[in-house]
């Protein structure tokens, strides 16, 4: 399933936050989000994922989401939001219980999702035993099991330290490779953006306008830390920002 931004432009009351947005998230591929604080990237996530509805403009989602698919639009949030007192199979199965799919069935997605994201062993831990990128990896395996359409990533990595950041980069490649799944991924970190982001979209300050889109041809498998040619891409996003971050900076300070 695509998913088509059409035209989108939203303010809150006369605080203008973005402006004119049209972007096509095309299925299978991870589409990457930048831009300075305040740009609108989550309102942005928040109108894909029908939370909120833009002032104007339209997000249509064109063919059908996967067979099997529970939940066609699913967030991954920075902050895991796992129930603390579940185990790790238990936070899983609680998204399976919500569609009435429990016993075998329900074992079977967990066992499945639990494989792809190397937490098998971990299957009976409780949350407050797991390290925070187990944590991440619970939330990724919670998402898959309702196998949707589209993965809403909200700054997945960002509450992670950096070592763990490029051990998740390196399991979300290798989710991806061995069955891709569509995503639109909000992050500030640009390293991310090029490591993950088939597109990356730049937006500007506030109101968020797209500024370009930048795509990267090399296939994630073969993207790795301090590729010279991934370091060039970052630089390019990098001088794209840089002077609308530091506008958004001084906005953000005067206001
Ligand atoms: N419900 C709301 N009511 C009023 N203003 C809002 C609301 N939600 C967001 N905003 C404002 O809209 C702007 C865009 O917010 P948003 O959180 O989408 O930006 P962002 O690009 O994700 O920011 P950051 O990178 O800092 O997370 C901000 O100025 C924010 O304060």
């Amino acid at each position: 399933m695509d998913i088509l931004l059409d035209g989108i432009s939203h303010s809150y009351d006369d605080f203008e936050v973005m402006r004119n947005i049209t972007l096509k998230i095309p299925d299978g591929k991870i589409v990457c989000i930048v831009g300075p604080s305040g740009c609108g990237k989550s309102t942005l996530l928040r109108f894909i994922g029908g939370l909120e509805r833009p002032s104007s403009g339209s997000v249509l989602q064109i063919g059908e989401p996967p067979e099997g698919c529970l939940n066609p639009l699913t967030y991954i949030f920075q902050d895991f939001a796992l129930l603390p007192w579940r185990t790790v199979s238990g936070n899983i199965s609680l998204v399976l219980e919500d569609h009435g799919i429990r016993r075998a069935k329900a074992q079977s997605i967990i066992d499945d999702v639990l494989e792809r994201t190397n937490l098998s062993d971990f299957a009976n831990a409780l949350p407050k035993q797991l390290s925070g990128g187990m944590k991440q990896r619970v939330a990724i395996a919670r998402a898959l099991a309702v196998n949707p359409a589209v993965m809403l990533m909200d700054e997945p990595l960002s509450a992670l330290d950096s070592q763990t950041r490029e051990l998740l980069m390196d399991d979300l490649v290798g989710l991806w490779t061995r069955q891709p799944f569509t995503a639109v991924y909000v992050t500030h970190n640009l390293a991310e953006a090029v490591r993950l982001g088939h597109s990356i979209v730049v937006l500007s300050r506030r109101p968020g306008q797209i500024r370009e889109v930048v795509h990267i041809n090399k296939p994630l498998a073969e993207r790795h830390f301090g590729d010279p040619d991934l370091d060039k891409t970052q630089k390019h996003l990098w001088q794209l920002m840089r002077d609308e971050a530091r506008a958004a900076d001084a906005e953000l300070l005067n206001a």
